[in-house]
């Protein structure tokens, strides 16, 4: 399957299709996230027919049906629950003969324009997929599209289709063309404030959006309340020790904690564990305003010992951004906004630490630990182990992050050569 996709998105590409205006919408068909995805635009004028880009939808729509299904309502938290609970119904109710692929509709560098759906290849033409889908739209919380042709099979169609009383009718349609590949990955658009945020005021009125349909937000809400707001740092030197899962955070922040007599830290702080999966079940906009509001109660508990001891933190900012800058990003590593982009810059109102140290261990090592330690994953670290790029991803965005950017460290030696390595970090950053 992959290969017929990959052979896709590169057609698009090679073919140099004449590409349409960005004056609207462009789509963009996600059929795999090591290549790029098929873009295209619609156009309420007749395009000339190209035969190039015939040849590409027929590929794209004509698989038995195509269909594409989002999430319309203005409520930036509904949609975000619709689009999750649409994919649940999706996989669990969609025949086997169906391809359920990501679809993004986007402004081109338009900010926060992004709206997430799903394209479906229904390879069969079963009537029970259109009904079932049309069923979906009863909903009124969605819009359905399905593709048609011409007869001459040249030019290619989307028809919306909405409920019109007890009928759900075709209420636009509009003719397809390719649209050139945006200069950055679409999925860009929808990082700042949406998946990751910079101040404790946007992550706060997330979790204030969303105190009726999900009451434990009343909960994190009075406890971010009671954080002192641009809390400073005490005179001991704070340290940060971040990495993926079993590169060995634990066990170093425990020695470093014994050796330094400072305090042990960790972000989310642990008054906030009872709500994690609570929140870890809900889609990013939520999830990551969690961990961010925790950053930001860390931050307090940190201001506050940081005047008593030495601080070892066990994950904080860093952690946030990258798992969610990874998560939200398709595509491969090229795809991840560059190296100088904002979405990289630490939030102005978030205590800043004296070092941030990463773990790196390499994948076959990282494996052997989490089989040693025998735990069940989580099902992002089981994501992780099964999706290497994933994995480069979120350690890549972290080695990104700026003021303060990580030190690396190759934690694939020994408990003790690491301990010392980080130990001569500490004493040359941290003047101890
Ligand atoms: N440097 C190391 N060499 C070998 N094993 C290690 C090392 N550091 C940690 N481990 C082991 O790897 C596993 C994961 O370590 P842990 O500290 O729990 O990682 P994390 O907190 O990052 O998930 C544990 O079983 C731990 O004993
Ligand atoms: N400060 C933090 C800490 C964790 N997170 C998120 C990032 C990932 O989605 C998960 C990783 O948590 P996980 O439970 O695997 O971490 P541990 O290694 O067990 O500490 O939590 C965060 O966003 N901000």
């Amino acid at each position: 399957m992959s290969i017929r996709l990959n052979c896709l998105s590169n057609m698009a590409r090679r073919l140099n299709c004449n590409f349409s205006q960005w004056s609207s919408r462009v789509f963009a068909a996600e059929f795999d996230s090591r290549c790029d995805p098929v873009y295209f635009a619609l156009s309420a004028q007749t395009p000339a027919a190209d035969e190039k880009q015939s040849l590409l939808f027929q590929k794209l729509f004509s698989q038995g049906k195509a269909f594409s299904v989002h999430a319309i309502t203005d409520d930036r938290i509904q949609r975000a629950r619709s689009y999750s609970d649409l994919q649940d119904k999706l996989v669990s109710a969609l025949p086997k003969s169906c391809n359920l692929l990501q679809l993004i509709a986007f402004h081109p560098d338009v900010n926060n324009s992004l709206v997430k759906g799903f394209f479906i290849q229904d390879a069969l033409n079963n009537a029970g997929t259109e009904n079932m889908l049309k069923d979906l739209v009863k909903s009124e919380e969605f819009h359905l599209c399905t593709y048609v042709s011409s007869e001459d099979g040249k030019l290619w169609q989307q028809c919306v289709w909405s409920q019109r009383g007890k009928e759900c009718t075709e209420v636009a349609k509009h003719y397809i063309t390719v649209a050139a590949k945006p200069e950055y990955h679409p999925s860009l658009l929808n990082i700042i404030n949406t998946v990751v945020y910079y101040s404790f005021e946007d992550a706060y009125r997330v979790l204030q959006e969303c105190k009726e349909c999900i009451p434990e937000s009343k909960e994190v809400l009075e406890l971010a309340d009671q954080c002192i707001k641009n809390s400073t740092k005490g005179r001991f030197p704070v340290i940060v020790i971040e990495g993926l899962d079993a590169t060995g955070k634990t066990t170093l922040t425990q020695s470093l904690q014994e050796i330094l007599r400072g305090a042990l830290l960790r972000s989310p702080p642990g008054c906030l564990s009872q709500w994690r999966a609570r929140f870890d079940a809900e889609p990013p906009l939520i999830r990551r305003a969690f961990y961010a509001l925790g950053n930001y109660i860390s931050a307090c508990d940190i201001a506050r010992e940081s005047a008593k001891s030495p601080v070892i933190v066990d994950r904080y900012w860093h952690s946030t951004a990258a798992y969610a800058i990874a998560t939200e990003v398709g595509g491969t590593l090229e795809s991840l906004p560059s190296s100088h982009s904002e979405v990289y810059r630490w939030p102005r109102d978030l205590l800043t630490p004296d070092l941030v140290v990463l773990l790196t261990v390499r994948p076959e090592e990282r494996a052997r630990r989490l089989l040693a330690r025998g735990v069940e994953k989580t099902r992002e670290e089981a994501e992780l182990e099964a999706n290497n790029l994933f994995r480069q991803k979120v350690e890549e965005a972290y080695r990104r992050i700026q003021d303060p950017a990580c030190v690396v460290i190759d934690a694939s030696p020994s408990k003790e050569e690491v301990l010392s390595e980080v130990l001569l970090l500490i004493q040359k950053h941290c003047n101890l």
